[in-house]
């Protein structure tokens, strides 16, 4: 997969050479390439914002340079051999970043991240490649950032571990919250591991038993709880057949 990110922050996205996104660029998994949105302004003060239309506060991101910026990053791409580019854009007013999206997006061969500060970017930017590729503009959440680049992190971390081979064996999305059929979309219950008591506080005896049924009944049951205590929203939602089939197979 490649990765583009057009940004005035490239050192915003250093952490993306480190941990898991790092480990799966050194293996060649992922190709990233960060560039500054200022290379391709021309002007003395590498202008990139000017007043809105209409009023209103702060400031919004001109055309010309996202304009130059990604007509040079697609063709840098299709040079290379890129295809079939997506632009991800990170807003307030985007569609709800979720698990579903991110295993959609990691089957692309390439995304292309825009992340903007003030206002955002002047609407015919993303009018203007929407006529040719696909355009996901996304919010990592019901809150306002002060702009794109920590939503460039999240998306790309949740994307690279789905990843083949990305995540090690010991590691594995199979079961992660919100992963369809897995724990029908329910939130993970609590883990525990060595030292068998921590500050007198002990493990959940049925941990211990090595009986792999109840287990599994136990870790079902603590997720229902955590989600039923903290995201009720996911019980409508989830599969209750699923829970059929697990009782049986226990
Ligand atoms: N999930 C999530 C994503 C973001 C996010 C993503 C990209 C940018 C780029 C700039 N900003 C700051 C920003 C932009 C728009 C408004 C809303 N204003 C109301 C009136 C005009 C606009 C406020 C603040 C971002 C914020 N925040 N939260």
């Amino acid at each position: 997969m490649r990765l583009d990110v057009v940004t005035i922050f490239p050192e915003y996205l250093e952490p993306l050479n480190v941990s898991l996104v790092g480990k799966a660029r050194a293996r060649g998994q992922l190709n990233v390439h960060v560039h500054d949105l200022r290379s391709w302004t021309h002007d003395r003060h590498h202008t990139v914002d000017d007043t809105p239309y209409g009023g209103g506060p702060g400031m919004v991101m001109k055309t010309d340079p996202w304009g130059d910026a990604l007509d040079s990053v697609l063709a840098d791409g299709y040079e290379t051999g890129a295809r079939e580019p997506a632009l991800i854009v990170p807003t307030p007013s985007g569609r709800p970043f979720t698990q579903e999206l991110a295993v959609h997006l990691s089957e692309r061969p390439w995304l292309i991240f825009t992340p903007a500060r003030y206002e955002g970017i002047d609407r015919r930017v993303v009018d203007e490649y929407a006529a040719r590729i696909p355009v996901y503009e996304v919010s990592i959440g019901d809150y306002v950032l002060a702009g794109g680049e920590a939503a460039v992190l999240v998306v790309t971390e949740a994307v690279a571990r789905l990843l083949p081979g990305v995540l090690g064996n010991a590691e594995s999305h199979r079961d992660d919250s919100f992963a369809p059929g897995a724990m029908a979309g329910l939130l993970e219950g609590p883990v525990y591991t060595k030292p068998p008591v921590w500050r007198d506080r002990g493990i959940p005896e049925v941990l211990l038993s090595g009986h792999h049924g109840r287990i599994a009944r136990w870790r079902r049951d603590e997720a229902l709880r955590r989600t039923t205590a903290n995201r009720p929203d996911l019980i409508e939602r989830c599969d209750p057949r699923a829970f059929d089939k697990k009782d049986r197979e226990m």
